[in-house]
């Protein structure tokens, strides 16, 4: 079919902006969508990957909504670069698929690229050319006109809060401002939905925390889906929802206030002179059922329902049997302990 008859795609049209509320006044709040009407900016079913014996990935089903912050959290080696190459069409997955902005990434990878941001954990600015020209260079790949470029360059920019730093060569930011450049260029053509693969690698606290002011405000101002791995759980302390990804599979998802509430207790972590006795005079003395973290520097976590009451009397019992107690400490259920709970191992 000619250039000319092709009908435009409504998503990627030039002509288009960042997304359907671009013609709300700035400062005013994106247009409510009702989350039940839309579809899952991502839903997947029995995703899978092997590297011939060895299942990085396996069966993994995953639903994520319009215009949420979405963690995908795991140690090294879980999963979660593979799964997340699958959702961007980079590799095909050998059993299982999944739609991504409304696209089915094995019959419609085109559409789904299209309609897609990534920002993977290498950059790919050029380093002596301006952060502007770097974005316009970009854009006009895409397909757009000069002015369009231009337009959706400052558009970008501002999003990222690096308009005031256009004219200046990318080799003179910081770690962190770069990071913040590839997100500009990751959403020059308005996609929806943003994939990024461990942004904060790298980056100091004050840089990491800039960094997601702004990916909240792609959420809020602009109504876009954000897709983000990490191993930092502060990080995803802070998104809408995650999911918990270990040796390839997905041991929990759901929000992190919610997840932290369903392990219902509070946990005594101690250090004590034989963690091996101590968790089992606590099982036969009162029925508790201590986990011993592995590891040099491991802690006996006792789960117990008030941390209040069951101190003192944890101590009493170990004292009584001769073992010392060389710390303890009450601690309210995080997200680590979700983890824990989750997968039988600490996130380091
Ligand atoms: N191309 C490949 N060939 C063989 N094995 C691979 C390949 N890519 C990944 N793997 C393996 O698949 C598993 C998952 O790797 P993946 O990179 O997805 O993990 P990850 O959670 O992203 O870890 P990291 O945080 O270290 O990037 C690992 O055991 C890894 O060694």
């Amino acid at each position: 079919m000619g250039r000319g008859r092709r009908r435009p795609d409504r998503r990627t049209s030039p002509g288009r902006l960042l997304h359907p509320d671009h013609h709300r006044p700035a400062g005013t709040a994106p247009r409510s969508r009702p989350v039940t009407e839309e579809p899952p900016a991502i839903r997947t079913r029995g995703l899978s990957k092997s590297f011939g014996e060895h299942q990085a990935v396996c069966g993994v089903d995953l639903t994520v909504r319009p215009g949420e912050v979405f963690a995908f959290l795991g140690p090294n080696g879980a999963g979660k670069s593979t799964t997340i190459s699958m959702l961007c069409t980079l590799s095909r997955p050998t059993a299982g698929g999944a739609t991504v902005a409304g696209a089915d990434i094995l019959t419609q990878p085109h559409r789904v690229r299209a309609r897609i941001g990534v920002l993977f954990q290498h950059s790919a600015l050029l380093p002596e050319l301006s952060l502007a020209r770097n974005l316009q260079l970009r854009a006009r790949l895409h397909g757009l006109s000069r002015a369009q470029a231009r337009h959706r360059t400052a558009h970008a920019l501002r999003l990222v809060g690096l308009d005031d730093r256009r004219r200046d060569p990318v080799r003179t930011l910081s770690g962190g401002l770069r990071r913040r450049l590839d997100i500009a260029r990751a959403l020059l053509h308005g996609p929806r939905l943003l994939f990024l693969d461990e942004p904060t690698v790298g980056l100091d606290p004050p840089a990491r925390a800039e960094l997601w002011r702004h990916l909240r405000t792609l959420r809020t101002e602009e109504g876009i889906t954000v897709f983000v791995t990490t191993h930092y759980l502060d990080e995803a302390e802070h998104c809408d929802r995650l999911a918990i990804i270990d040796h390839g599979r997905i041991a929990a998802e759901d929000r992190p206030d919610r997840l932290k509430a369903a392990l219902g207790r509070a946990t005594i972590r101690l250090r004590t002179s034989d963690d091996t006795k101590a968790a089992r005079t606590l099982h036969e003395a009162h029925g508790l059922r201590p986990h011993a973290d592995p590891g040099p520097d491991g802690t006996l976590t006792v789960p117990v329902a008030d941390t209040a009451s069951w101190l003192p009397r944890l101590c009493a019992t170990l004292s009584d049997r001769g073992l010392q107690v060389h710390s303890a400490v009450a601690t309210s259920p995080t997200l680590n302990d979700v983890f824990f709970h989750h997968t039988g191992r600490h996130i380091s």
